[in-house]
């Protein structure tokens, strides 16, 4: 048991998928695990452990920032042992080539957070996506038929900015979309030794005002809940 999370130890498996929306976990564990057991209800933040063509997985929901998710990855990987952590996040785009409803891997994430700045008094650090869980996901994508954008996101701490052009930089710099995790998860998994992912599905676009309902982002979003459950299926029993 931990402040947040309410599971015994064992309760939790070592490969988990993390979407911020507690009920978007609730999605995932009731439409593709088997034999599922709900382990955490502390302050609504739903986890569930089943089992994936035979696979443990668990799928635990994080909320929204960099602080969020920290304190739930943290708990996972120091208390429950999780080895092969995906996030199953939405984010906006930043690129009219990118659409809503694509998936993109993070291969890396850069951040306007300060957490990172705190932690490496005011230096930069480069919070990347584990190689072999990005090419798990790769080649399940590839079997299932499925396209991965493949570059480095954002990971912000303001949905609202108070600039509207914010993103132009950050893209002409190269990022392919906006959330506000997966620096946070990225930094935490490299100073556990364990690995770590993020894929994103657009929910919303930036540039061009297209957007997804509330009801699409809890419970669609399936191309990618399918590549990360068979790349965590691949790569499962294999740790660092
Ligand atoms: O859909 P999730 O996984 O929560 O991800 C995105 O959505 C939230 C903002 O609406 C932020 O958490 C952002 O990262
Ligand atoms: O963090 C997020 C998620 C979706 N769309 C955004 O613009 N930002």
């Amino acid at each position: 048991m931990t402040p947040h999370n309410e599971a015994k130890v064992g309760d939790i498996a070592p490969n988990i998928l993390l979407p911020g929306d507690p009920l978007r976990a609730k999605f995932i564990a009731e439409n593709y695990l088997e034999n599922v057991v709900q382990y955490n209800t502390v302050r609504g933040m739903l986890g569930f452990t089943g089992t994936y063509k035979g696979v443990p997985v668990s799928v635990q929901g994080t909320g929204m920032g960099i602080p969020s998710i920290s304190i739930y990855v943290n708990e996972l990987i120091t208390t429950y042992g999780c080895k092969n952590l995906i996030r199953v996040g939405s984010a906006g785009a930043v690129h009219e080539d990118i659409h809503v409803r694509d998936i993109v891997l993070g291969t890396a994430a850069s951040t306007t957070s300060g957490v990172n700045k705190d932690r490496f008094n005011g230096k930069d650090y480069a919070a990347v996506a584990d190689f072999d869980l990005a090419l798990a996901a790769h080649l399940a994508a590839e079997k299932l038929g499925y396209t991965l954008h493949k570059g480095p996101v954002l990971s912000s701490d303001l949905f609202y900015d108070d600039d509207p052009k914010f993103y132009e930089k950050w893209a002409k710099y190269g990022i392919l979309g906006v959330e506000m995790e997966a620096a946070g998860l990225y930094t935490l998994a490299l100073k556990y030794r364990v690995r770590a992912l993020t894929l994103v599905t657009i929910s919303d676009h930036i540039v061009t005002g297209e957007s997804t309902t509330p009801e699409e982002r809890q419970n669609t979003f399936t191309q990618m809940m399918e590549v990360a459950l068979e790349a965590l299926a691949s790569i499962s029993g294999d740790s660092k």
